[in-house]
């Protein structure tokens, strides 16, 4: 890639190859740039310098995206370079929680085309459509359809900041190249009243298609993207749950796919865990969870948790009897007369259902509450009090998303535990200091894993991504963490360490590829190396 022939304004206005201000006299002579731009050339450096300056004088990360998203427009390259050296101030504008807000207002302030958006009513036409795409090669697609975008629900096709936002990590934080990239919207109609009454708003004005019609669109879009690029990867990312697990099942070990929010966020939580075990010096295999939520993501977790009890040691009869699931109606039994949702089976317990759920802390007492349920403030100063009560270092993990949607604040929880808890959250805290210690919560965030994930992927080009691959992922985020990141309360490691994280979970599942025969490539020489080579930098070429 990077081949153009593109020159002067053609080129300048071109954000994919631009480098703005930065062509060399000898660049500007060649490309008939003479006289269009400033005369004193820029470096890269400058350039971010100057960037961050205007960020920076912006009020509020909602105003700080729009000027992200203008630049990413104009500049691509510097964007990324952007991105990636700031990584810790920046990515909370382009992703989660900003990308929330940004969401919500998509069709009032769209200004960049940028992806695929396919309507339930082109239904028929999907592979001609792609044809009018920019990009010739594709290897990772984040696709959505909106309906459960991060806590905040049904959003149609505003939804589409998702799969930019989490197209621009894999970039930045795995080096997978920007050019060869997919975001997609499927626009099926959306069930919020809020846009079926705004005038602005850019998606067809029906309630959401399911069914039959439904499906036969999604098996449609499959079909003609590996028609036309048969090594991708496609991300499933913020379906409902009423789609999510069975799209899933359906097209797991078809193609190169997994679900974001149930396999990624499941790694992140279980390497939190390990985390937490280096910390209160523990096994999995003691652990009692309990989770607040049932959908994709508790259910997820509760799954991949199982998996690493197993690899602990425990039956999974005896490890699936640890984890334990309150949904709307409370705890999930088998006893509460109503029919449970098949991804829920496998942890309802045959007891009496509880319909409070600091009652069911006090009957169950668990040894950790997993907040993943979009109830903010759901975790109260009293929960949080008798999981200290409970336990010497209660695990509390409040990863509902948005800020907005968290089940405490990170302050809330070392205050309320008088400093005990182990906390991580779903959407980034400042550090606390309580009592003269300063506690650094980190975010336990797919980001730290998908973005490799999809790497080692792409590169091993794996038929199918396995469970397997999800806990070896998180294996190799916790082994990152120090044990000065411990002392502080961290049980991820820093951000700014990410492409190094991206890395190495790419280079262990390549191995993993390889050594289950789920690769389709010969073993390189060097697997370090074959990653390194192949991570996109954000340099002008
Ligand atoms: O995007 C994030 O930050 C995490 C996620 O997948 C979600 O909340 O749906
Ligand atoms: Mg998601």
């Amino acid at each position: 890639m990077g081949a153009h022939n593109l020159t002067g304004t053609t080129l300048l206005q071109n954000g994919v190859y631009s480098k703005g201000t930065a062509y060399s006299e000898e660049e500007r002579a060649a490309l008939h740039l003479k006289g269009l731009l400033p005369p004193v050339p820029a470096t890269i450096s400058m350039q971010v310098e100057a960037m961050m300056e205007q960020l920076r004088a912006f009020d509020t990360p909602f105003q700080k995206a729009l000027f992200l998203d203008g630049l990413r427009s104009s500049n691509e390259t510097l964007y990324f370079r952007l991105l990636l050296e700031h990584i810790e101030e920046v990515l909370p504008l382009v992703y989660t929680p900003t990308v929330g807000e940004v969401c919500q207002k998509f069709s009032h302030l769209f200004r960049f085309a940028k992806g695929l958006y396919l309507s339930i009513e082109d239904k028929g036409h999907v592979s001609e459509i792609l044809e009018n795409l920019p990009q010739e090669a594709v290897d990772m697609i984040v696709v959505t359809d909106g309906q459960r975008i991060l806590g905040l629900g049904d959003l149609g096709i505003n939804g589409m900041g998702i799969p930019v936002g989490k197209l621009a990590l894999y970039t930045a934080c795995a080096g997978v190249d920007p050019r060869r990239t997919l975001p997609v919207i499927l626009d099926v109609g959306t069930n919020t009243e809020r846009y079926l009454n705004d005038p602005l708003y850019l998606g067809h004005k029906h309630p959401r298609v399911s069914g039959q019609e439904y499906d036969d669109f999604i098996e449609e879009f499959f079909q003609s993207v590996y028609k036309k690029w048969p090594k991708c990867v496609v991300q499933f990312e913020d379906f409902g749950n009423n789609h999510a697990f069975d799209l899933l099942a359906r097209y797991r070990s078809r193609y190169c796919c997994y679900n974001d929010d149930i396999q990624g966020t499941a790694s992140i939580v279980v390497s939190g865990f390990f985390s937490a075990m280096r910390a209160k010096k523990s096994k999995l295999s003691n652990e009692k969870i309990l989770f607040l939520g049932a959908g994709e993501a508790a259910t997820g977790v509760a799954g991949l948790i199982a998996d690493a009890m197993v690899e602990d040691g425990l039956s999974r009869e005896d490890a699936l009897a640890r984890l334990y699931l309150f949904d709307s109606k409370g705890l999930v039994t088998t006893t509460r007369g109503d029919t449970l949702a098949a991804h829920k089976l496998p942890f309802a317990k045959d007891i009496p259902s509880v319909k409070d759920f600091e009652e069911a802390i006090r009957t169950l007492r668990p040894t950790a509450i997993v907040g993943l349920s979009a109830q903010s403030g759901a975790f109260t100063e009293s929960i949080v009090k008798a999981m200290t009560e409970i336990n010497e270092r209660p695990i509390v993990f409040a990863l509902s998303n948005p800020t907005s949607k968290a089940e405490c604040t990170a302050e809330q929880a070392y205050t309320w535990s008088d400093g005990k808890v182990l906390f991580s959250c779903g959407s980034p805290f400042d550090p606390v200091t309580y009592k003269g210690k300063t506690y650094v919560p980190r975010q336990g965030n797919n980001s730290y894993v998908f973005p490799g994930i999809g790497l080692g992927a792409i590169l091993a080009q794996c038929k199918e991504i396995t469970q397997e691959v999800f806990l070896s992922a998180a294996h190799t985020c916790a082994d990152m963490v120090t044990e000065d990141d411990l002392a502080h309360g961290s049980l991820y490691p820093s951000l700014t360490r990410v492409r190094e994280i991206s890395h190495l979970v790419a280079v262990n599942i390549i191995k993993l590829a390889l050594a289950t025969g789920q690769a389709q490539i010969e073993a390189p020489a060097d697997i370090e190396k074959f990653v390194t080579d192949n991570m996109y930098t954000p340099d002008y070429e």
